[in-house]
């Protein structure tokens, strides 16, 4: 589903937040989000995914303005992942995932076969089906993180909104996970601090002060320039001695 974000501003007891933010991701692409601490990038996300409306501006999915769906619409058409996002304790690791079929279930529709796969099919893409009867307080906070990303899985969303979703995750997790999200046919837009992680995109949109400062592929978007001036940091390209896809390395300015 494409996601558009047009001349989005949004501002709190008269401080700006976000300020003119206009970007886009085309269907099945991943936009990785970056940008310093409060620069903006998850009350970006919350814009996108219909928690809270813009001052000024439109959210677009699909050439539909999101501010005229319903919740349950909305439900149906966008996962979200936020930080710190946290659920009862008193439940299995099973039915955390469970709760991302809601959407899609009434009383004519109950719960069927259907739903079942697509919990043990999100169970699998997340590395957990041996831990799917584990009470949720018993769970270290990698594998609370990777459920939550499994709950948006067995949503079926059209666009996939994962604030940060490789925090607490181990290196392999991190890297699986991230594989994961680009190989699937969902829009998604991703909110990474690890550079060299965004750099694996589809699209980058860098954040600085509210503002959108550099947007387009990682190598129009992440220019060792940028994310110096960006970060307050000197970037350097470099490549690996047996070549493959150049990286940056950081150093304090
Ligand atoms: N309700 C609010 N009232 C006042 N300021 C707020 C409110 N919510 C967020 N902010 C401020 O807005 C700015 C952007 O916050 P946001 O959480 O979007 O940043 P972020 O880029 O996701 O940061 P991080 O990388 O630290 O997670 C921050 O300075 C934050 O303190």
């Amino acid at each position: 589903m494409r996601i558009e974000a047009r001349s989005l501003s949004f501002s709190v007891r008269g401080k700006a937040l976000l300020s003119d933010v206009s970007l886009s991701a085309q269907p099945g692409e991943t936009l990785a989000l970056v940008g310093p601490n409060g620069s903006g990038k998850s009350t970006l996300m919350r814009l996108l995914a219909g928690l809270a409306r813009p001052s000024q501006g439109d959210v677009l999915l699909a050439e539909q303005p999101l501010a005229r769906l319903s919740r349950r619409e909305i439900a149906q058409r966008i996962a979200i992942v936020e930080q710190q996002a946290d659920t009862a304790e008193r439940i299995t690791a099973r039915s955390v995932v469970e709760l991302g079929r809601t959407p899609w279930l009434s009383a004519l529709r109950p719960w069927s076969g259907e739903d079942t796969r697509q919990v043990d099919k999100a169970l699998r893409t997340v590395e957990m089906e041996a831990f799917a009867q584990r009470e949720w307080a018993t769970l270290s906070g990698g594998e609370r993180q990777r459920l939550h990303i499994a709950r948006a899985l067995a949503q079926q969303p059209g666009l996939l909104l994962l604030d940060e979703p490789t925090n607490h995750l181990d290196i392999h997790h991190q890297l699986s996970i991230l594989n994961c999200v680009r190989n699937l046919k969902v829009t998604a837009v991703v909110a990474l601090h690890d550079l060299n992680q965004a750099l694996t995109c589809d699209r980058v949109a860098v954040l600085s002060g509210g503002r959108l400062v550099a947007s387009g592929t990682p190598q129009q978007a992440l220019t060792p320039d940028t994310v110096s001036e960006v970060f307050g940091i000197t970037a350097r390209q470099v490549r690996d001695a047996g070549g493959g896809a150049p990286h940056l390395s950081f150093h304090l300015a």
